[in-house]
């Protein structure tokens, strides 16, 4: 049976990439934009607080279940940082092009490039539900400055995926969902699911 759920994110990157995980397991996703849910806060200093809150604001508004990703590059270098803040890290409005520039910047001091990618994901099956079903996903790497390929969203054109010698911009989708920590969550979560 195929299952609605609401996707709690506005990010057309992210949305790409849940489109391509979840279409060959039964699920029917659409987007929070379709209801016009309005972006929800996230004032947390942890991922999973944040993706809780994305996840029962979107269930709230629309009265169906609902996913939510909360995730972020964490640069060793930065002691973690952007972490939470990575989709604010130049400010607001959110700016990929201006993130990357600062990240580049700021990191040309530090000699450690290493960084990872963390996911977790969220899914409630309604606003109030006590158990909200939890997965997340780590992917380690390490910054470039310069950018590499066209794939991808946020970081991806300077996250190099040091096994392969490219950057996550550079995989094509579906090589992206099986290595990254979107798609390691989800996994992880629709095993919870079962
Ligand atoms: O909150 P929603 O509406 O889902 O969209 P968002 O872009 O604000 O999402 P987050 O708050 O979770 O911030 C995640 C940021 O981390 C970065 N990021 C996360 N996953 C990424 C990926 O797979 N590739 C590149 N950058 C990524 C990128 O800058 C995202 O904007
Ligand atoms: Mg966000």
């Amino acid at each position: 049976m195929t299952q609605r759920l609401i996707l709690a994110s506005n990010n057309a990157g992210k949305l790409k990439e849940f489109a391509q995980l979840l279409a060959p397991i039964g699920f029917e996703l659409h987007p929070q934009g379709e209801f016009d849910v309005p972006e929800a806060e996230e004032p947390f200093g942890t991922f999973v607080e944040n993706a809780l809150a994305k996840a029962r604001h979107a269930a709230r508004l629309t009265g169906l279940p609902a996913l939510a990703d909360d995730s972020g590059v964490c640069i060793d270098a930065f002691k973690g940082a952007p972490g939470v803040l990575s989709a604010r890290f130049a400010g607001e409005p959110k700016s990929d092009a201006r993130n990357n520039e600062k990240m580049v910047r700021e990191l040309a001091a530090h000699a450690d490039k290493s960084a990872y990618y963390y996911c977790v994901l969220v899914y409630v099956r309604h606003a109030d539900d006590p158990q909200p079903v939890i997965a997340d996903g780590v992917w380690r790497g390490c910054m470039i400055d310069m950018p590499r390929g066209a794939g991808g969203f946020g970081y991806d054109p300077y996250f190099l995926v040091p096994a392969l010698g490219k950057t996550a911009a550079e995989l094509a989708p579906s090589e992206k969902n099986a290595l990254s920590h979107r798609g390691q969550a989800l996994r992880a979560l629709v095993e919870k699911l079962k």
